[in-house]
């Protein structure tokens, strides 16, 4: 008989709406173990049983000593903001924690940051850790390989009115998804507001439109529009539960890792 696989885990942002969905998964998983429970200084959950909220007891307190959190995990997942994530890295870089790294809005130095942390230890990063999702970028190379010429290209997405970066980080691995696979730098070709006298649309742009508003989960939708007829490849979240568990399944990856930047094409098998 082969033995079910311990798998430690702290989870960062634990009173977050994404912090909640993976406790829950966690606890309900047979291969993987509350180990550690971080929230941000003087959240009022501090002390706190991380699952108290779902009436359990999981034998771990929220922190705010990023040490403590720590200490007992193999594996961090990080749903927070881009401070608290590398704040959070640097203490798995010194303690050799492997980490999930969910979290979106990233400056391009936060970025190389991160990839230099992962040189020491295993990172799996993705904007978006839904199956769906990815498979969706899939979809999208196709598509825009095939449409490079005479379709205009839009990214629209729709998020709860709580998001806080915009456009979503997975709108934008859309966009750098299709523009690489039409040879375009999405640096140079991405328009993310237009307002007044905007003039003709630029053929060689890809447009991006943000809607906030109530509780959408995620909804994001790429219109290649022609003459004559318009493509739209859609993907719509109605549950965060898609999220938490690709997060498990990129621990599952992580285990057997010992250190490099990841993301989910790589943990789902579809590079
Ligand atoms: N990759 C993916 O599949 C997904 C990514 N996300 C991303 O995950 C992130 C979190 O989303 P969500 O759970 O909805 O957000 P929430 O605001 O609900 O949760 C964020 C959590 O992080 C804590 N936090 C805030 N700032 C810091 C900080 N500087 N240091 C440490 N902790 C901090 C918050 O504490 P407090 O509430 O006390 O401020 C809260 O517990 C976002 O970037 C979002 O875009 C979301 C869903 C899926
Ligand atoms: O903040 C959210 O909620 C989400 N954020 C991620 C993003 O920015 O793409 C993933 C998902 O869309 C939900």
């Amino acid at each position: 008989m082969t033995a079910i696989p311990d798998l430690p885990i702290a989870v960062a942002g634990a009173t977050g709406r994404m912090g909640h969905m993976l406790i829950e998964a966690i606890l309900a998983a047979d291969d993987t173990r509350l180990a550690g429970a971080l929230d941000i200084a003087g959240s009022p959950a501090l002390g706190q049983d991380a699952s108290a909220w779902l009436g359990q007891t999981s034998g771990v307190a929220v922190s705010s000593d990023l040490h403590a959190g720590l200490k007992n995990a193999r594996f961090l997942i990080d749903f927070t903001r881009p401070e608290g994530t590398l704040a959070h890295l640097k203490v798995c870089r010194e303690l050799g924690v492997k980490a999930v790294i969910g979290t979106t809005g990233f400056s391009d130095a936060q970025k190389a940051e991160i990839a230099d942390i992962a040189k020491d230890i295993a990172i799996v990063m993705a904007p978006n850790m839904s199956v769906g999702v990815n498979v969706t970028l899939k979809l999208l190379q196709m598509a825009a390989q095939a449409l490079s010429t005479g379709y205009d290209i839009e990214i629209i997405e729709a998020h709860h009115r709580h998001k806080v970066d915009a456009p979503s980080g997975t709108a934008l691995k859309m966009g750098e998804v299709i523009a690489e696979a039409i040879g375009r730098d999405l640096k140079e070709c991405a328009v993310y507001e237009r307002y007044g006298h905007t003039g003709e649309r630029d053929p060689s742009t890809i447009g991006f439109s943000t809607i906030r508003g109530g509780d959408i989960v995620g909804d994001h939708t790429v219109l290649f529009a022609g003459i004559g007829e318009r493509i739209e490849v859609t993907h719509k979240s109605s549950s965060r539960a898609t999220y938490a568990q690709g997060s498990l399944r990129a621990v599952r990856f992580l285990a057997k890792q010992q250190r490099g930047l990841f993301d989910m094409f790589d943990v789902l098998g579809l590079r």
